[in-house]
């Protein structure tokens, strides 16, 4: 579904993702961990097309998009939930989850999204600046999802959220799973969330991929250790 190759990306003179390859299946969720600077966010502004690519290509469901703008990547496939969320804070919530309707034909905001995050559906009037952190980060995937994507990345998505509302993230991301077929991509720090979502974890140091292993041979300690500065 997600087929990146050779990838590098840099700023200016200075190479900070040096040639990655990642496969993603349909129905896979993949978590890429590594401690801050390592190049997560480099990596997934790559993918979704907010900074360009310096080598290599990313390829969604066959089709080769790394030429492509970020608009149409997301006609194409990919949706991002970006760092920090960045929802819109002086729209409604409803007016938030509708910006990501734009690449889809049909603009009503289907009901499976109020299913999965009934709390948006409540606060549907409500300026999404005044969500909690925990709500924001279910807009930002609300927002996301309604492009209908066929790969869902989200950088950090449980940064500055308290630890009874990540494991609602985790939930929520094992149900988007089930309801649809899609491929998702994490960045993460936390090892208890991303063993509760992710089939295969790969780290991340330095801009390269140093280490991988599916979830049922992870060995927490070792993967802590490359986490811990
Ligand atoms: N705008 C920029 N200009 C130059 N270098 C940058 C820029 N943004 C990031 N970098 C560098 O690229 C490398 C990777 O940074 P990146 O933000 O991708 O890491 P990260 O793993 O996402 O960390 P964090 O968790 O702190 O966001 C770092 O060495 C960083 O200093």
């Amino acid at each position: 579904m997600l087929e990146v190759s050779k990838l590098s990306v840099s700023y200016g003179e200075s190479e900070a993702i040096h040639g990655v390859d990642l496969i993603a299946s349909k129905n896979e969720t993949i978590a890429v961990m590594g401690r801050n600077g390592m190049g997560k966010t480099t990596l997934f502004k790559s993918l979704i097309g907010v900074l360009p690519v310096g080598g290599g290509s990313i390829k969604v469901d066959g089709v080769d998009v790394t030429k492509m703008t970020s608009y149409q990547r997301v006609a194409n496939g990919i949706a991002y939930v970006p760092q920090g969320r960045m929802i819109f804070p002086s729209m409604t919530v409803l007016e938030n989850i509708q910006t990501g309707l734009e690449t889809v034909k049909d603009k009503t905001i289907p009901d499976e999204i109020f299913a999965l995050f009934p709390v948006l559906f409540d606060m549907r009037q409500r300026k999404g600046g005044n969500l909690s952190g925990g709500q924001q980060q279910q807009l930002a995937i609300a927002r996301a999802l309604v492009s209908n994507p066929k790969v869902l990345l989200l950088d950090e998505p449980t940064e500055g959220i308290q630890p009874s509302i990540i494991k609602d993230i985790a939930n929520v991301l094992n149900e988007i799973r089930k309801m649809r077929e899609i491929t998702i991509i994490v960045s993460e720090q936390v090892l208890s969330f991303t063993m509760a979502v992710a089939d295969r974890i790969i780290v991340i140091d330095k801009g390269s991929f140093i280490h991988e292993d599916l979830r049922e041979n992870v060995d927490t300690a070792q993967i802590s250790k490359y986490l811990s500065v």
